[in-house]
């Protein structure tokens, strides 16, 4: 296990009696499955920006080890910073002084919404009896959440890799409820190789002894060894081979440790802090689901349905979602424009890290006819 991990814990979910941390709770019923089970009692968490005029919604949709915690401090009840605060906040590109905006953490998540460390209806920790998702059923809980909260139809829908894949099926079976679409590295369908990276990384933590068929939680130990495994195997994924060579090459760390494996087990140590191994389970399983051509008569036909104004973006050094899965959104969903190319040395995580350039894709998207030529007479001003 890497070093900085706390062997005391058993999962770096957020439980029941944490400090809220602003979090809002919305409970939804029960929810039928596309598996044709029935999850009882849901409950999404969320956090909102700004103040809802009636037509100013702004959803956006984080990746897989992302939560409600777009904008703010790390504190009581959120152990990071908000993991996308250089675009979303007061006066920034997604200006919450402006838009209505909301995220909610994921169905199977960790971090206040229904998933494998929630209580189920007898009060015990799901666990390894927490129900296989998919995207689509992820949707349509944030679906329900929206009817609660009277939204009709957002100005814009924004996702970034698992988020984009929420995204994207937002737009097409809702697409009334869409006005605007932003997708940022992601795919119409998990690829083959997405799906051998996620089984691999799956196995490292059913193969953790203290895996107990996942139901650790009110155990001693929880699969924390396997959870930093399966980080480290996809943080390769999220970076570029450029930049993994710019910055580490061969070097050693004082103890001699490749530093490129002690980087590796920082993230590691970081992810099995703040992340519940049942959650990553669940949700990477739900991810290799996605496929919004499935029972809509393939991906062609599904995109067609899309009626928001969309704009595609792609890491040009994203090895794990690359530039030609966008391409194929971007082809394929009706005046989506030409495909966005970030430039970005980090590969997949580009997405969080570019804030600069997806910024500006989010204001342009956003921003209504007269105030997007304003903005591009400043952006050629500029060059
Ligand atoms: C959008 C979503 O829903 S998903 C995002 C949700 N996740 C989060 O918000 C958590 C924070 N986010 C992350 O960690 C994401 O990976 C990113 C993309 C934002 C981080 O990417 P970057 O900013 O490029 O950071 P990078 O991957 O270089 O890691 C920097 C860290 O590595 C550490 N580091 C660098 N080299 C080494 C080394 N050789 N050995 C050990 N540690 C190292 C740095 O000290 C730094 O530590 P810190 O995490 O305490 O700041
Ligand atoms: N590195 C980010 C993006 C993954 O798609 C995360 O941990 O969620």
């Amino acid at each position: 296990m890497a070093p900085g991990i706390d062997p005391s814990l058993v999962t770096g979910a957020w439980r029941e009696g944490d400090p809220p941390g602003g979090r809002l709770f919305a409970d939804l019923g029960d929810l039928t499955l596309d598996s044709g089970a029935t999850l009882p009692d849901v409950r999404l968490a969320y956090e909102t920006w700004g103040t809802f005029d009636g037509s100013n919604a702004v959803l956006v949709l984080h990746a897989l080890t992302g939560d409600s915690h777009v904008v703010g401090e790390a504190g009581p009840g959120h152990p990071t910073d908000g993991w996308w605060g250089s675009v979303v906040g007061p006066g920034r590109p997604i200006d919450t002084d402006r838009w209505f905006v909301v995220a909610a953490n994921i169905l199977g998540g960790c971090q206040g919404s229904t998933g494998p460390a929630s209580l189920d209806p007898d009060g015990l920790p799901w666990g390894g009896s927490f129900p296989a998702l998919t995207v689509r059923d992820q949707v349509r809980a944030e679906v329900a959440l929206a009817d609660r909260m009277g939204i009709d139809r957002w100005h814009a829908v924004i996702g970034g890799s698992a988020g984009g894949m929420r995204a994207v099926e937002w737009a097409v079976e809702h697409p009334d409820r869409v006005e605007r679409l932003m997708l940022l590295a992601t795919s119409a369908a998990a690829s083959a190789e997405q799906i051998a990276l996620s089984r691999t990384q799956v196995a490292a933590i059913q193969t953790d002894p203290a895996w107990f068929d996942g139901d650790y939680y009110d155990g001693p130990v929880g699969p924390l060894a396997g959870l930093d495994l399966a980080r480290r195997i996809a943080h390769i994924a999220y970076r570029s081979e450029t930049e993994l060579q710019q910055r580490f090459g061969r070097a050693t760390e004082m103890d001699g440790t490749w530093s490129v494996d002690s980087y590796l087990q920082h993230h590691g140590a970081k992810l099995v802090s703040r992340f519940d191994a049942g959650s990553y389970v669940v949700l990477t399983s739900a991810m290799d689901t996605h496929d919004v051509g499935r029972d809509r008569g393939g991906i062609a036909s599904a995109l067609s349905r899309v009626t928001a104004r969309t704009v595609v973006a792609g890491i040009d050094s994203d090895r794990l979602y690359p530039l030609h899965q966008q391409q194929e959104l971007a082809d394929l969903i009706p005046g989506a424009g030409p495909l966005a190319v970030v430039t970005s040395v980090h590969g997949h995580d580009g997405f969080l890290v570019e804030a600069e350039q997806v910024g500006e894709l989010a204001r342009d998207l956003l921003a209504d006819p007269v105030e997007r030529q304003y903005i591009r007479r400043e952006a050629s001003a500029a060059e």
